[in-house]
């Protein structure tokens, strides 16, 4: 957080970095958060333009006015916002009263903009399903960069897990949470949500806030920063070359939650899996996300408006091949090359993070896309199954494959570029995409 806080100077003692989530026709086509020049909202006027004509956008904070109007002109649908301190933050009354006039007067015309305006802002947050927490704290757990650890250090059992995640909620909360509850309520008066300050839904909202909070804690915890465990070429390095080197671990792992985050969204009971692509460009944007650009994301899912009972669900030990799922359903990095909102151009480094191993039918579709760079996770890698394959993974050649491993200090990747990435979800929208491009954002 240290590091947001110089990162952000720009924004001033008064102003909270936010994330933007932007979706067209149920698509992201857009991650966001702010530069050190720019506010997520202009980034992404600057970007897509009057594209963002009837597009929804999920916000991790209220957004100011400088950013509303402009996204308000575009003929955005719908502006849905996290319920806590805003863009100009109201959070440090006592310790600088004139700043605090200046974001009261800015909320007043957030509001203002918002009576008068045909977009719908509003907040969107609801309860999570019973026992999402639980679920996802025990999947968490069985991702293979914990389960490596795991083997590589077996008096430990999982405590490095359970500590990683105490400092992730910690950190999290820190960010998007405000634990003085007459702060929280004093701030909710001031941006219109004067609704929500009457118990129960007053506790409500917060215990929502909460849940949700924890759940993406625990996701990003199944990521873990442990020892020199990160995502390595699998092939000796030739450094000299920018399409062979690595990300810096802590962006790899970044993106590698957002797949995870997308692996929840799965349409296959039993395995889930995400894929999100991201491609470097060659001469540095604007974008908060530095250097890096969003490409597309996905997840495993049946055809496209399909319901539940249209296709087989059955895998392999199903002894009928008929009733067998796998001629139906698409892979994760399948949807994210069909939904991807931009080219993968060939000069530029183009990367798939998947947190799965990519199976046979895959593998040849990334490197026929011109993709780069693949990170994966190593499940299933090298087994050959009934009906989907793990073979050809291992003996790709012309893309950088970078799986889980221990690496040594000489093998730590070095690149200088300060690329930033965001969160994403699903090609659906969801309630949590306001705060995970926040949340997840490059601190
Ligand atoms: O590169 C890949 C490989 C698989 N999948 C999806 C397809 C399927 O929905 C799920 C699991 O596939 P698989 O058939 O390998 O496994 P399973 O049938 O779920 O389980 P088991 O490992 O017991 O065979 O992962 C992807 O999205 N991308």
């Amino acid at each position: 957080q240290k590091k947001s806080q110089v990162k952000y100077n720009y924004l001033g003692d008064n102003e909270n970095k936010p994330g933007l989530v932007v979706v067209k026709n149920m698509k992201i086509i857009g991650l966001h958060c702010s530069s050190t020049d720019l506010h997520a909202g202009q980034i992404a006027l600057i970007k897509h333009g009057s594209r963002l004509k009837n597009c929804d956008l999920y916000f991790s904070r209220k957004p100011c006015s400088t950013c509303l109007k402009m996204i308000v002109n575009a003929g955005v649908n719908r502006i849905s916002y996290w319920p806590a301190d805003p863009e100009i933050s109201l959070q440090n009354e006592a310790s600088n009263p004139i700043t605090t006039d200046d974001a009261k007067l800015d909320a007043k015309a957030v509001e203002r903009l918002k009576s008068n305006s045909r977009a719908r802002v509003c907040v969107l947050l609801q309860p999570l399903v019973c026992y999402m927490v639980q679920f996802v704290e025990e999947t968490s757990t069985k991702f293979d960069f914990i389960q490596k650890i795991a083997k590589s250090q077996p008096d430990s059992n999982t405590d490095f897990y359970t500590a990683c995640r105490q400092e992730r909620i910690k950190e999290y909360e820190s960010l998007f949470l405000i634990s003085n509850e007459e702060m929280h309520k004093q701030i909710l008066m001031t941006i219109g949500l004067e609704n929500l300050c009457e118990n129960p839904y007053f506790s409500n909202l917060r215990q929502n806030m909460k849940d949700l909070v924890l759940v993406l804690a625990t996701v990003a915890a199944s990521v873990p920063v442990f020892g020199c465990f990160g995502f390595y070429n699998s092939e000796p390095q030739r450094t000299n070359e920018t399409d062979h080197q690595g990300l810096p671990q802590e962006i790899a792992r970044h993106c590698m939650i957002q797949a995870r985050l997308l692996a929840y969204r799965t349409e296959d009971h039993k395995t889930g899996v995400g894929a999100i692509i991201w491609a470097e460009e060659k001469s540095r944007s604007c974008d908060g996300t530095g250097a890096m650009y969003f490409v597309g994301c996905g997840y495993n899912a049946f055809p496209v408006g399909s319901e539940y009972a249209d296709f087989p669900h059955m895998d392999d030990k199903q002894k009928d091949r008929e009733i067998r799922k796998f001629r139906y359903i698409i892979h994760a990095e399948q949807n994210a090359l069909t939904f991807r909102c931009r080219e993968i151009k060939p000069d530029e480094r183009s990367m798939i993070f998947v947190t799965k191993c990519p199976c046979d039918e895959c593998v040849p579709l990334i490197k026929g896309a011109g993709i780069k760079q693949i990170y994966a996770g190593d499940v299933d890698a090298g087994k050959k199954k009934a009906d989907i394959s793990y073979m050809k993974f291992g003996e790709l050649e012309g893309v950088n494959k970078f799986t889980v491993m221990e690496g040594g200090v000489n093998e730590l990747m070095v690149s200088q570029n300060p690329m930033l990435g965001i969160g994403a979800h699903g090609t659906k929208s969801s309630n949590s995409i306001i705060i995970v491009g926040d949340m997840l954002g490059y601190t």
